[in-house]
């Protein structure tokens, strides 16, 4: 049986000195006060074992992972009329990126991109009552974890350096692939990027797509196929223009955040959650990578 204590303990070990950690977003101003030495793993098996190292129970910014979450709550509400407004194609472009929007007719290709993102956004406060306090509670639902808050100074800091996301939303809306007003839509997509989750809540949240839609206290949220689905959409799209990369190097779907937070999965098996805040140069934490990859070889465990 393997020993997946002492293999994240190792990993941990082995990379928690390295001198090259990447450089800490700044775009977003409260992010850019991340120490980039904080790292931790947190592994939650699902014969119901846990393990961790390191900071594995510090909070921090999840950013671009939350966009997993909106986009299953999006895809429980409409299910398959979500496809007509945001397409599944990896982008091949960085996560900000605008040109592809403008020649394809405000049609984003993922909803893992920020432009994408935003239509789920949109999608989200026409559906809930309360967008924020009712996503908020969803998280906490499937987390099974009433503490997990967003960070409203990191969702101020983004709101205020947020030019390139406005512009996205002005050009969704100009596209009328916007319902809501480009203020409101936004003022939820900086909240949802701004919560607050430790590796070990992330890893807890992510359950419910490793296991056919069920989340760990076993409601069903998603059905199966739609968990299949999320799953596709963060193996192609969930890195960015690093996504084939991080299919060679871990193959396993899963999401990175510019906080530094990364989470992927094996279906039926384990989640698996990193945090170490530096970023290599697509925007993904670069140890966290490094570990994931080392993870997935030592125990040759991963989708392919
Ligand atoms: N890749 C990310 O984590 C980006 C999310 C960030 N909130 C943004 O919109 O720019």
């Amino acid at each position: 049986m393997l020993d997946f204590n002492t293999i994240i303990n190792n990993i941990h070990n082995n990379l928690k000195d390295n001198v090259v950690k990447g450089v800490v977003a700044s775009y977003i101003p409260e992010l850019s006060k991340q120490d980039v030495n904080q790292f931790g793993i947190y592994m939650q098996h699902m014969d119901g074992r846990s393990f961790m190292v390191g900071d594995a129970e510090v909070p921090f910014s999840i950013q671009s992972i939350s966009k997993v979450l909106s986009l299953s709550k999006a895809i429980a509400f409409e299910n398959n009329d979500i496809w007509k407004r945001v397409d599944v194609e990896p982008s091949g472009n960085p996560f900000n990126h605008l040109s592809l929007l403008e020649l394809e007719n405000g049609i984003p290709r993922n909803p893992l991109i920020n432009a994408g993102a935003i239509v789920v956004a949109d999608i989200l406060c026409s559906k809930f009552e309360n967008p924020k306090a009712d996503f908020l509670q969803f998280v906490r639902d499937i987390a099974n974890d009433q503490t997990i808050d967003y960070n409203y100074k990191v969702a101020e800091s983004e709101r205020k350096t947020g030019y390139n996301n406005y512009a996205a939303a002005n050009l969704l809306k100009s596209f009328n692939n916007l319902n809501n007003n480009v203020e409101d839509v936004m003022d939820f997509y900086f909240h949802q990027c701004a919560l607050e989750m430790t590796c070990s809540q992330l890893a807890k949240a992510f359950y419910l797509f490793a296991n056919k839609g069920k989340c760990i206290n076993n409601k069903q949220h998603i059905s199966s196929s739609q968990a299949k689905r999320i799953n596709a959409i963060m193996l192609t799209c969930g890195f960015y223009d690093e996504s084939g990369e991080f299919a060679f190097e871990v193959g396993l779907p899963g999401k990175s955040g510019v906080g530094g937070g990364i989470v992927a999965l094996l279906p039926n098996h384990f989640i698996i959650s990193t945090w170490c805040p530096g970023l290599n140069v697509k925007g993904n934490s670069l140890i966290g990578m490094q570990a994931l990859e080392q993870f997935t070889t030592q125990t040759n465990l991963s989708i392919f």
